[in-house]
């Protein structure tokens, strides 16, 4: 694992430097492989990033978007990170639409609908059961509990070993998300975090010894590269620590 930590020093300049090493990762993906495949983080944080990207002139029809999770609700929902991605950047570009592969969320069972979505993966990538795929980026946020995806503390889905995507859990609200083996298997994983809420679960994360089901995001050691993008609020002291 190659793991870089960058401290900007507020959230424009997080959300600049993030989208030039997408830019970078999505030249250099296209020149070696002939498209980019990318999987988005939902929440607050990067709906600025998604607005970023959309303003960009990019060969659209090489570009494959994914999600690595998703809350259980319709795609029109206000809590669908799909809906909130669309509106940001997807609906603004001529992206072709079987380029975005939303997890699907309307089969009345998260369970059913992460099998589903785990075969449209297998066939997209090419692979079989127990192979896992490495998409170009994947993009994360922690949340300030330190679950990342759908990934939260002491939940089933840690303990998700053999599939590319089960079902999440924040309390009784029901997710679907990529498990951390998936996600471990890309080429870059990108967490862009921000805020002072963060700290405290960022200093766990990146302490030698925690426990890896209390701080979730510990999980993510890809064998590509991990690059952690913070704002100086969440990520201050951690540049003080690594000088
Ligand atoms: O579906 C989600 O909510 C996200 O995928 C989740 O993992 C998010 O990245 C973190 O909760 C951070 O969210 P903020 O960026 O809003 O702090």
């Amino acid at each position: 694992m190659n793991r870089k930590v960058e401290v900007l020093p507020d959230l424009p300049a997080l959300i600049e430097r993030s989208l030039s090493i997408i830019l970078s990762k999505l030249s250099e993906a296209i020149e070696a492989r002939g498209q980019f495949t990318i999987a988005l983080s939902g929440g607050s944080t990067p709906k600025p990033l998604y607005e970023a990207i959309a303003a960009q002139n990019l060969p659209w029809e090489k570009i494959h978007v994914f999600w690595g999770d998703e809350r259980y609700v319709p795609p029109n929902h206000p809590d669908s990170n799909e809906l909130m991605a669309r509106q940001a950047w997807l609906n603004k570009v001529n992206i072709p639409p079987q380029n975005i592969h939303a997890m699907p969320t309307l089969d009345g069972n998260p369970a059913v609908s992460a099998a589903k979505h785990e075969k449209e993966l297998q066939e997209f990538f090419q692979v079989k059961a127990l192979e896992f795929p490495a998409l170009d980026v994947i993009l994360l946020g922690m949340g300030d509990d330190a679950h990342t995806a759908s990934l939260f503390p002491h939940t089933d889905a840690l303990k998700v070993t053999d599939k590319l995507v089960t079902v999440g859990n924040k309390g009784d609200s029901q997710r679907i998300t990529f498990t951390y083996p998936f996600i471990n298997a890309a080429r870059c994983v990108m967490f862009v975090v921000a805020g002072a809420n963060k700290k405290p679960s960022l200093a766990q994360v990146f302490a030698p010894a925690a426990d890896n089901f209390t701080y979730p995001s510990r999980l993510i050691k890809p064998q590509g590269e991990l690059l952690w993008l913070l704002d100086a609020a969440a990520g201050d002291e951690l540049a003080a620590a690594s000088v």
